[in-house]
């Protein structure tokens, strides 16, 4: 009698809409599966520990989704350091993750949501090449 389908009280976040770690999980191989196709791009993955990378950046969407993963932002001015990461290189990563995510239907908002991150931390990751 007290209950009402339908009713909820907590409110779904961008990572449950999305379909949670499956899809994430999914996004996160698709966009690695473009990089490394990428001619331009894909130089810059030689000799990374690619599950590992995976791994992190599975945890820096959820993260940034409002998941149960979380992932210390700051990190990626370190992991970046050195690569030499030009600000077109940065535009082309940016493009294969919302074309990622269009693709695997994420709703356009959590689009633009994401991509309001990966603009904020672009100082992080364009850096001039180590000297
Ligand atoms: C667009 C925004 C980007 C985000 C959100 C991002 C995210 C990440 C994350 C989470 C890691 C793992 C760091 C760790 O181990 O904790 C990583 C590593 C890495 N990223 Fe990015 N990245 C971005 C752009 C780029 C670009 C533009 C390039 C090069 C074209 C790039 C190349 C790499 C490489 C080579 C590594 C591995 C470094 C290593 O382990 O030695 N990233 N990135």
């Amino acid at each position: 009698m007290s209950d009402s389908p339908g009713a909820t009280t907590t409110a779904t976040s961008a990572y449950e809409l999305i379909g949670g770690a499956p899809s994430v999980r999914e996004a996160v191989d698709r966009l690695y599966t473009y990089l490394l196709a990428d001619e331009q791009l894909r130089e810059y993955f030689d000799g990374v520990d690619l599950p590992r990378l995976k791994g992190h950046m599975a945890m820096l969407l959820s993260h940034v989704l409002g998941g149960p993963a979380t992932y210390p932002v700051e990190h990626l001015g370190s992991a970046h350091a050195g690569l030499g990461v030009s600000p077109a290189h940065y535009e082309r990563v940016v493009q294969y993750a919302a074309g990622v995510l269009f693709e695997l239907h994420v709703p356009m908002d959590i689009i633009l949501q994401v991509g309001q991150v990966l603009a904020s931390v672009q100082p992080l990751i364009v850096r001039p090449a180590a000297a």
